[in-house]
């Protein structure tokens, strides 16, 4: 039986705001198996950054707060743990990279200084051990003459080998997951898949679970083995990597992938774009979230938020589109649409 790794149910959590609490994320479920991936993917605004970083407990330190649910790691409620107990999961069990891999670097301490201080804080290993340890680390991420690099600074190298270096700090502790949060949205193209190749090999190595986060549908469907798919702080689909490129069944989730540049756009044709924008959490429209940008939009969308409808073997849909009554109509119609 396959094991999950993370259960995240329910999980809301709000800024506090004038009028009361802005939830940026509402009531989001989600799971993961050990050694897959799942990515979460929505336009920017949609609530996914606050999702990893409530993971990750960092939302306390945005001024966030936890509302309600649970984030169970092999069963643990991370949503109930003190920061001094985080600082020792996010340091040994989890672990994070981000978009820009300046920021998560020193620049006054050497690449390799800053490996070995992470496996010397963690694993408690000899300064020795721990240099030695670090070159390895590096040749594993792909840096050509590790001993060499191993003695430069952040800034004398280009932006993919220190996202690789980032890599490498994440992967001192031989994390269980691996939260990546846009990873390769500052890189250009070659790079960006090179760091995807190598985050697949080094997942296959190590056997981690990854949480990808990403607003490029491009690199879900190279990563994922599920995908979840936010708007304005919900989940509004989430299905196998297949089910949501074959058979898409939120109209939102159509929207992102007819979005995707393609062969046709690169021939000139104009690139679809969904219409209007995400809404202010402030100030979210009655019904479902995504009526006012919905072409299907119907009246109960506008009235009713609609409930989670199970739409294929493994993929469940918040969309009145698939209301029982509607729903032979509907799943013929959603084909055409495709
Ligand atoms: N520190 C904060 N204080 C108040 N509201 C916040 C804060 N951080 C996030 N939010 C709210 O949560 C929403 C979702 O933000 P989030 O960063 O998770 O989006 P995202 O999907 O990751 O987008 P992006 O790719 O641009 O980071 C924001 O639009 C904002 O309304």
């Amino acid at each position: 039986m396959t094991e999950k790794i993370l259960e995240i149910n329910q999980l809301t959590t709000g800024f506090k705001a004038e009028k009361g609490w802005i939830r940026a994320t509402d009531k989001v479920t989600l799971s993961l198996e050990k050694g897959k991936t799942v990515c979460l993917v929505g336009e920017s605004g949609s609530g996914k950054s606050v999702t990893s970083h409530s993971i990750m407990r960092l939302i306390d330190y945005a001024g966030g707060t936890l509302l309600e649910g649970s984030i169970l790691f092999h069963g643990e409620n991370l949503a109930e743990k003190s920061q001094e107990e985080m600082r020792h999961i996010r340091g040994n069990r989890i672990a994070m990279i981000f978009q820009d891999p300046m920021s998560s670097l020193n620049p006054v301490f050497t690449v390799g200084e800053q490996i070995a201080e992470s496996l010397r804080l963690h694993q408690k290993k000899s300064e020795k051990q721990a240099w030695k340890e670090a070159v390895d680390l590096l040749r594993m991420v792909g840096i050509p003459a590790p001993e060499v690099r191993a003695k430069q600074y952040p800034h004398e190298m280009s932006g993919g080998m220190c996202q690789r270096v980032v890599i490498a700090i994440a992967l001192a502790c031989r994390p269980e997951l691996l939260i990546a949060d846009e990873p390769t949205t500052a890189l250009d193209v070659t790079v960006q898949a090179q760091i995807l190749d190598l985050l697949r090999k080094l997942q296959k190595e190590i056997g981690m679970s990854i949480l990808l986060i990403t607003h490029d549908m491009g690199v879900a469907a190279e990563m994922a083995d599920r995908i979840a798919v936010m708007y304005a702080g919900v989940i509004v689909e989430e299905g196998s990597v297949e089910e949501i490129f074959e058979n898409p069944g939120h109209p939102y989730t159509l929207g992102l992938l007819k979005s995707i540049p393609g062969l046709e756009g690169e021939r000139g044709n104009e690139l679809y774009t969904i219409q209007g924008s995400i809404p202010s959490l402030g100030q979210l429209p009655s019904g479902c979230r995504f009526h006012p940008r919905c072409p299907h939009a119907m009246d109960i969308c506008r009235e009713k938020e609609p409930p989670s409808f199970q739409i294929g073997k493994d993929q469940r849909a918040l969309c009145w589109l698939f209301d029982d009554q509607k729903q032979g109509s509907e799943l013929e119609k959603r084909s055409e649409r495709v």
